[in-house]
């Protein structure tokens, strides 16, 4: 083992992106106990090291240089982005910043969890918001694409709106709420780590993927990290907390023995609590995509401007099949050059289902950190065919704005017109809801309101993997919400209370 870990500490935090930044960061200020993050991709450190690479730093587009690179069984990259680096994914995302709808918040509480209802989430989101410096675009800021993109929502009948970040607002199309400073992404490891790394409990690690939890009994006592020279080791902790997003999350607890028995067996694992829901529920929202060539000479002019990021605007709508809120669809466009995104055209705008209610699942096909895991997200596949429809709807109003004479002169050609978008259903990469909180009596439920593991002591799962039901913004910031949350509940602080003490706690 070529890497300094401390062998016993009182809390483990496996996997430093959203959810797990925000979680050590709050706990290590709220408590005298150790915390010790430990991150299967390297930790730049604190933004001033300057260490940090820049295609990582640059807001601008999506680099890929961090990527898990996830494969089937046969080795062949899936489309499903996943950052392996501290920070998670909110260190290589398109930050976008929303605080979703009061609405998803209070359906978490009315499903069996209790705390989670929007006017108790408010102030921890208010602090995650202010952490991740969100500002607005003006209008001024925006590319001659993204003004067209607006524009031309507009001219469809969305309502003008410059507070896409707003718990209460409804249908609208404008500048996106961004969490970018000076040009650089505000990744969850700036926000939330970095004021609290001088705090003598809190150590945080790179390079140490955990392959499985370690319980005496059905009591978690610890980790085993696995080395890049393949050599284990272990940490014996009081507490295990999994924050390793969506799809590792589930794989570390079925690694662990925590899971259906088949899947299990599968993979040859034996079992150490029978959880059926592990891995289920897998929940994403699903996007319609239209793909254009860009007039001619776009990606030269987009060249020339000093500030030209890909994503800049953002438009909501409201489906027929919108029952339970303000809105249920976001379109969005990505126009220029910056991606590394293999085989995108200049110009791809996108309609995402912001409810969608098909259910995927993540298996994992062996016991090691880096085995294949089986993810199929079922996109558009729920049996009364909710989404389909929101799909559909989405792909219309796109449709409308494509002919609009400012963004249609901006789109040029169509690419990939002979693809249906409706059978080639695209993610949005927000997969969320494989370790769902919700009371014992569920039989998905994985967590429960507090964040711990149903039918273990002392392991608890704390990133967007708990989300019951998908919000209908951009996840980033309410995984950043939970994360802090659950931290703050295990300390036993309130949330105001937890806020006021960190910042008190921070440099
Ligand atoms: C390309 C892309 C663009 C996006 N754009 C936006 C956007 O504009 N706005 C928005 O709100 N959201 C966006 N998202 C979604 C958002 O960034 C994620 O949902 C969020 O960051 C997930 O947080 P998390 O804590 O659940 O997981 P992650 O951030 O994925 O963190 C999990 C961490 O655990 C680590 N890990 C995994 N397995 C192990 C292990 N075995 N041992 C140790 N560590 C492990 C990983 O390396 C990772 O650092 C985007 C996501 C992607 C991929």
């Amino acid at each position: 083992m070529n890497i300094n870990l401390p062998s016993e500490v009182d809390t483990v935090v496996v996997g430093g992106g959203t959810g797990g930044a925000a979680f050590a960061g709050m706990l290590a200020a709220l408590t005298a106990g150790s915390v010790l993050l430990v991150e299967a991709g390297p930790d730049y450190g604190a933004r001033e090291s300057g260490d940090w690479p820049a295609d990582m730093l640059s807001a601008k587009a999506i680099p890929l240089s961090h990527d898990w690179k996830l494969t089937d069984d046969a080795g062949t990259e899936l489309d499903l982005p996943r950052a392996r680096i501290i920070g998670g994914c909110s260190a290589h995302n398109g930050c976008t910043a929303a605080r979703s709808a009061r609405e998803d918040y209070d359906g978490w509480a009315e499903a069996g969890n209790p705390g989670w209802q929007a006017e108790l989430v408010e102030p921890m989101l208010d602090w995650v918001h202010e952490s991740l410096r969100v500002r607005r675009y003006r209008t001024e800021e925006l590319t001659s694409a993204q003004k067209a993109f607006v524009n031309a929502g507009v001219s469809v009948g969305l309502p003008w709106a410059d507070d896409l970040d707003d718990v209460t607002a409804g249908p609208g199309i404008g500048p996106m709420p961004v969490n970018i400073v000076d040009g650089v992404r505000w990744n969850a490891s700036f926000a939330f780590l970095d004021p609290v790394r001088h705090l003598d409990n809190l150590t945080i690690v790179g390079d140490s993927p955990v392959r499985r939890v370690l319980f005496d009994g059905t009591t978690a006592i610890g980790v085993e990290v696995v080395g890049s020279d393949g050599e284990r080791q272990t940490i014996r902790a009081g507490r295990v907390v999994i924050a390793c997003g969506a799809y590792h999350s589930p794989a570390v607890l079925q690694r662990s023995g925590v899971g259906a028995a088949s899947v299990l067996r599968a993979a040859g694992v034996d079992q150490t609590v029978d959880l059926p829901g592990v891995g289920e529920n897998l929940l994403d929202h699903a996007c319609v995509q239209l793909d254009f060539h860009g007039k001619d000479g776009l990606l030269e002019e987009l060249a020339e401007l000093e500030w030209n990021p890909d994503e800049q605007s953002l438009g909501r709508a409201r489906s027929s099949q919108c029952d339970d809120g303000p809105y249920d669809i976001h379109v969005f466009m990505v126009a220029g050059a910056n991606s590394g995104h293999p085989g995108l055209p200049p110009i791809s705008l996108y309609g995402g289902a912001m409810r969608a209610k098909s259910q995927g699942a993540v298996r994992i096909s062996g016991t090691e950190p880096d085995s294949a895991l089986h993810i199929d997200h079922r996109y558009a596949s729920d049996p009364a065919g909710h989404d389909r429809a929101v799909l559909g709807e989405a792909l219309e109003l796109l449709k409308s704005m494509t002919v609009v004479p400012e963004l249609a002169a901006i789109l040029g050609a169509q690419a990939n017109s002979d693809r249906d978008p409706l059978n080639s259903v695209a993610s949005y990469c927000h997969p969320a809801g494989t370790c769902k909180m919700g009371p014992a009596d569920d039989p998905l439920a994985v967590v429960d309101a507090t964040g711990a593991v149903h039918g273990v002591e002392g392991l608890y799962v704390a990133d967007g993997s708990v989300m019951p039901d998908i919000t209908r913004g951009n996840i980033n910031l309410p995984i950043a919400m939970i994360g802090a949350r659950m931290a703050a509940g295990l300390a036993g602080v309130s949330p105001a209370e937890a806020v006021a003490r960190y910042r008190a706690a921070a440099k």
